[in-house]
């Protein structure tokens, strides 16, 4: 990992840029990518999973043996470790649905707001590489908890052209059937505009590696919503002298192994951390079977050297990490100073791993610097909010000459006649 020692403020700007992530160069053959599925259909997602990802599909859509059979294939083990984490994220993202109060602003003009489920949304659930069944929990189990009626799931198929077994488990599990073997860029298409197999939905979820997350960010500018930005994964480390050089090199390489566009960042006010945590990475890296794309992710990331923890939590703010862990004592003391950032892990136990399978809290998260606009799902990610008004006959009069005299001054005599028509009605009562 490159380290830099004392950056200057000037330099941060040039440091914060993620050096593997091609967002420009990726425009045309994205664009192309979806030009061909809204025009050809299925048979462009087939070419596509061909080329991308070597297998001739006949069928694009999991049926029903197959999902069946998924129960079988998978372990007890793992069956538990789904109803732990499932329990954990239900709870978490429950908690998080609040009826509104009906708020009566003015005598007789009661206003409210009422979350409505989006109808039919799409689930993105990687498997480049590897297949993340704990995506699913993460977007199935807020879509429900939100009321989606349709869900929509699409996710990469092995050269053999099956989904893994235990992401057709996890949507067994969650009671969801509409599951189609795509993946890539051609597989936000598909949810985007509908093909003859795949129907089109509303709103596009999940992360993914840049040619999804480039898809995703086109298909937004063409009238279907997505979540966010949430592409290759990255983590933050701040850390100080007292820290444990073991957990630090464990918590990168746990981000680095994801892929080779991934970063991962280092930021201690320790010089002698900085060796520590290099040798530990060298000695933990040689036991991880994907250590080699760990190590093009590590070429590709940063330790950074600080004098304060402040300039440490200011540096990771400009970066504005996907995952931020402040591996240091009394980690609560610093939360207020964190302003950009998905998801925070305080202390030397709270694992990013926690966040990623089975704390509770969402693992899709904005990446790329959005941490700075744009939240982590959540069941409002899935929810309209609609706004309600009724006014008495009271309440209008109470604001009708407001509303008059506002309409005139913006010259849309509509607009008033509206609130005058009936304000006459009601002085002749
Ligand atoms: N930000 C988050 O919340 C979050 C959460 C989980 C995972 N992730 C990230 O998701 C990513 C998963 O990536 P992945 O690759 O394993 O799986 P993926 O499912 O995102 O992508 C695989 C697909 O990419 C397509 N593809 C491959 N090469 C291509 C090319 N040259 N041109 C166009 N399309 C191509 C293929 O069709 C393939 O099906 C990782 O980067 C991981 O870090 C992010
Ligand atoms: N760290 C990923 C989010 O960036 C989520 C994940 C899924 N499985 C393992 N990790
Ligand atoms: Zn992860």
């Amino acid at each position: 990992m490159k380290t830099i020692y004392q950056p200057p403020f000037q330099e941060w700007e040039q440091l914060i840029k993620r050096p593997t992530i091609k967002t420009e160069s990726l425009n045309e053959s994205i664009s192309m990518i979806l030009n061909q599925v809204k025009l050809r259909g299925d048979e462009a997602i087939r070419s596509f999973t061909s080329l991308f990802d070597e297998v001739q599909l006949t069928d694009l859509q999991v049926n029903q043996e197959e999902l069946k059979a998924s129960s079988k294939l998978v372990s007890q083990e793992i069956k538990q470790a789904i109803e732990v984490a499932a329990s954990n994220i239900k709870k978490f993202h429950q908690s998080q649905v609040h009826t509104e109060e009906v708020i009566e602003t003015t005598d007789g003009v009661n206003c409210w707001r009422k979350s409505v489920g989006i109808e039919r949304v799409g689930l993105y659930i990687p498997g480049g590489t590897a297949p993340l069944f704990s995506t699913l929990l993460m977007l199935a189990i807020p879509a429900q908890i939100a009321g989606c009626k349709q869900i929509v799931l699409c996710t990469p198929c092995n050269k053999q052209g099956k989904v893994n077994e235990v992401v057709l488990y996890a949507a067994q599990y969650l009671g969801i059937d509409t599951i189609f073997k795509i993946g890539g860029a051609q597989a936000i298409a598909a949810m985007a505009y509908g093909t003859e197999s795949v129907p089109q939905v509303y709103k596009i979820f999940g992360p993914g590696n840049q040619y999804v997350t480039k898809a995703k960010e086109l298909v937004q500018t063409q009238g279907v919503a997505i979540d966010m930005p949430a592409g290759p994964s990255e983590v933050l480390i701040i850390a100080d002298e007292q820290s444990d050089a073991e957990f630090i090199a464990a918590d990168l390489l746990s981000q680095a192994e994801h892929g080779i566009d991934s970063q991962v960042v280092f930021v201690t006010t320790s010089t002698k951390k900085i060796e520590e945590v290099n040798e530990a990475i060298n000695k933990q890296l040689e036991e991880l079977p994907r250590k080699e794309l760990a190590k093009q992710t590590l070429n590709n990331s940063l330790m950074v050297e600080f004098a304060t923890l402040k300039e440490c939590i200011a540096f990771s703010n400009a970066y504005a990490p996907e995952h931020l862990i402040l591996n240091i004592d009394h980690a609560e003391q610093y939360v207020d100073l964190v302003v950009n950032a998905g998801s925070v892990f305080l202390g030397a136990y709270s694992c990013e791993s926690a966040g990623d399978y089975a704390s509770g809290t969402n693992h899709t998260l904005p990446t790329n610097g959005y941490a700075k606009n744009y939240s982590g799902v959540s069941v409002d990610s899935f929810v309209k909010k609609i706004t309600f008004q009724q006014l008495t006959k009271q309440g209008l009069q109470n604001i009708g000459k407001a509303i008059e005299v506002m309409a005139e001054a913006e010259q849309l005599i509509a607009h008033k006649n509206a609130v005058s028509i009936r304000l006459k009605k009601l002085s002749n009562e």
